[in-house]
């Protein structure tokens, strides 16, 4: 459980592509099944200021320290508003995205010094609610692992593609490997889901992951098969 409360902090990573959608809907329906409050919600975004960022952080060229100021700033607000009010009240958070994709994409992917990045991670996760105690992190980060080259598959005729959704397939194994050092570098916050399998064996996986925590019940219990 989340430090100072009863609530629980999940987050849910991977290259653009993986698949992460629909399995958040799927856990929130889940969640909600036990009776647990779920506040649903992505980065960069999640509040009005925000959403605003966000729109410019996809859609504006800039380089890459002030892509990373504006989603550090984004996160913030963000954390400020509705993830410790939340987990303050007890909610479940199943958040899209959060400060491993800044360390994978702006790291990983644009190749901005980690260090900085660390920096901006202990200055902006050091909330009040903490008194002085660590930064904020998510109990559990599922990460969506596949190959680069099967997402951009994926993605070709899904929707139109964003300020990421644009770059090569290299852009996105650089990015894949900047998850990848997060999650060797603190291996218990992380459930690796191999996400090149059909939707229902993904489903089931991340369903065991939590199961296996003690969060929900057994797979064949939580949640769609199929979805
Ligand atoms: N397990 C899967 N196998 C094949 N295609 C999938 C699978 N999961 C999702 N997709 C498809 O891949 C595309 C990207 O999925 P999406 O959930 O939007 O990914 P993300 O939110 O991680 O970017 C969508 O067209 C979706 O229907
Ligand atoms: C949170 C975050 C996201 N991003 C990128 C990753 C994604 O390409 C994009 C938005 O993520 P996402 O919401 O997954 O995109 P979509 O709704 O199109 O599936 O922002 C960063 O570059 N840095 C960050 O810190």
């Amino acid at each position: 459980m989340t430090v100072g409360s009863t609530g629980l902090f999940i987050s849910f990573e991977g290259i653009d592509g993986a698949g992460k959608s629909t399995h958040i809907a799927n856990l929130a329906d889940a969640f909600r099944g036990q009776g647990r409050n779920v506040t649903l919600t992505r980065e960069p975004g999640g509040t009005p200021l925000a959403e605003k960022l966000r729109a410019m952080v996809l859609g504006d060229a800039m380089d890459p320290l002030t892509e990373s100021l504006l989603v550090f700033a984004a996160r913030r607000d963000h954390l400020m508003t509705v993830i410790e009010p939340a987990l303050a009240r007890g909610d479940v958070v199943l958040c899209d995205r959060f400060t491993d994709a800044t360390f994978a994409y702006q790291g990983g992917g644009r190749g901005f010094d980690l260090q900085t990045l660390g920096t901006l991670e202990r200055w902006v996760q050091a909330t009040p609610a903490l008194q002085g105690k660590g930064i904020r992190q998510p109990d559990l980060t599922v990460w969506f692992d596949l190959p680069a080259e099967t997402a951009a598959a994926r993605l070709a005729d899904a929707r139109a593609p964003d300020r990421f959704e644009a770059q090569p397939v290299a852009f996105f194994q650089a990015v894949a490997a900047g998850y990848a050092a997060r999650a060797e570098a603190e291996p218990w916050r992380f459930a690796r889901i191999n996400a090149d399998q059909p939707r229902e064996r993904v489903w089931a996986a991340i369903a065991g992951a939590f199961a296996q925590r003690g969060w929900l019940p057994a797979p064949a219990e939580s949640g769609p098969s199929s979805s």
